[in-house]
C-alpha cells in the first residue's frame, strides 16, 4: 500500500467574484497528523468541503492511498476512505451515542435495505457485530458509559468525541477533523490532544483544521498555511512558525 494517503493538487474554487482557493495542493503520509491553518476566511473549510465532496471544485486532482478519487458526492468520498467531522457538530441528535456510531459503520457492511426489512440471519448477525464494534469505539474515545444516551444530551466535548468515533467507524484512510477543539474548555482540549495522539499511534492519518495554534503546533507533523485562498507556507510547525509570510498573515496589515 502507498505510504502517501492523500495527494491533492491544483485545487481552485471560486464563489462568484471571490477566489476562495487558488491552486492549493498537499500530500499527507500515512500516520501523520497534518494541520491546515490560516486566518478567518483563508479557505480552510472550503478546502475541506472540496476534498470531501461537498463543494465541486473548478479544478484539482485527487488521490487517496494511490488511487484517484472524484470528490463528487460525500458518500462516495466516505466510501473511498475519507471520514470527517464538522465545525458545527452534525450528529443524529435524537439517536443514541451507540446508534450514531453504528450509522458510520454501515457504509462498510453489506446486508443492505432488503436484509434490514426482512431481518435476515445475516443481517441480524451483522447488526450484532456492528453494535459490538460501535461500543468498542465509544470506549476508545472515552464515552462508553453514554452509549444509550441520546446524542443531544451529551456535553459539547463528548459530542465531539462521538463525532470522532463515528468517523473512525468507517475505517477511514484519512480522518478530517474540522476545528475539533472549537468551544472546548482547557481540560477538554488536553483530553482531545491525548485522543488525537492515540489515534495517530494506531497508525491512522489525520488532517486537522484548527484555530488553536498551540494545539496545532504541539500536535502536527506538518502544517499548511492558507491566506486569502493561497498556500503561503508548508512545512514542520517549527519552520512555519518562523515564516515571515505566516507571521504577517496572522499579525500584519493583512490581518483579518
Ligand atoms: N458557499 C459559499 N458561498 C460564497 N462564499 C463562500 C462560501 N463558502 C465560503 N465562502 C467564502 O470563501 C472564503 C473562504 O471561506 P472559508 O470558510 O473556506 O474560510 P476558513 O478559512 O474556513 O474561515 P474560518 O476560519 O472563518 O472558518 C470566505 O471569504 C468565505 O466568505
Amino acid at each position: 500500500m502507498s505510504d502517501t494517503v492523500l495527494n491533492v493538487g491544483g485545487i481552485s474554487k471560486r464563489f462568484g467574484g471571490l477566489q476562495a482557493l487558488s491552486d492549493v495542493g498537499l500530500t499527507i503520509q500515512r500516520g501523520q497528523v497534518y494541520g491546515l491553518i490560516g486566518p478567518n476566511g483563508a479557505g480552510k473549510t472550503t478546502f475541506f468541503n472540496v476534498i470531501t465532496g461537498l463543494y465541486t471544485p473548478d479544478s484539482g486532482t485527487f488521490e487517496l492511498a494511490g488511487k484517484p478519487y472524484q470528490p463528487t458526492a460525500v458518500h462516495e468520498v466516505a466510501k473511498a476512505g475519507i471520514a470527517r467531522t464538522f465545525q458545527n457538530i452534525r450528529l443524529f441528535a435524537d439517536m443514541t451515542a451507540l446508534e450514531n456510531v453504528m450509522v458510520g459503520r454501515h457504509i462498510r457492511t453489506g446486508s443492505g435495505l432488503l436484509g434490514a426489512v426482512f431481518r435476515t440471519k445475516h443481517f441480524v448477525q451483522e447488526e450484532r457485530e456492528i453494535a459490538k464494534r460501535a461500543q468498542e469505539l465509544l470506549d476508545y474515545v472515552g464515552i462508553a458509559k453514554y452509549a444509550d444516551y441520546k446524542a443531544r444530551t451529551l456535553s459539547y466535548g463528548d459530542q465531539r468525541r462521538l463525532e470522532i468515533a463515528r468517523a473512525l467507524a468507517t475505517d477511514p484512510q484519512l480522518i478530517a477533523l474540522d476545528e475539533p477543539a472549537a468551544g472546548m474548555n482547557a481540560t477538554e482540549k488536553v483530553q482531545l490532544r491525548e485522543l488525537i495522539d492515540r489515534i495517530r499511534k494506531d497508525n491512522r492519518t489525520i488532517l486537522l483544521i484548527e484555530h488553536d495554534v498551540k494545539l496545532v503546533m504541539g500536535l502536527c507533523d506538518r502544517v499548511t498555511v492558507l491566506d486569502y485562498g493561497k498556500q503561503i507556507a508548508e512545512g514542520t510547525p517549527a519552520d512555519v512558525q518562523k515564516n515571515e509570510k505566516v507571521i504577517e498573515a496572522y499579525l500584519g496589515t493583512g490581518g483579518h
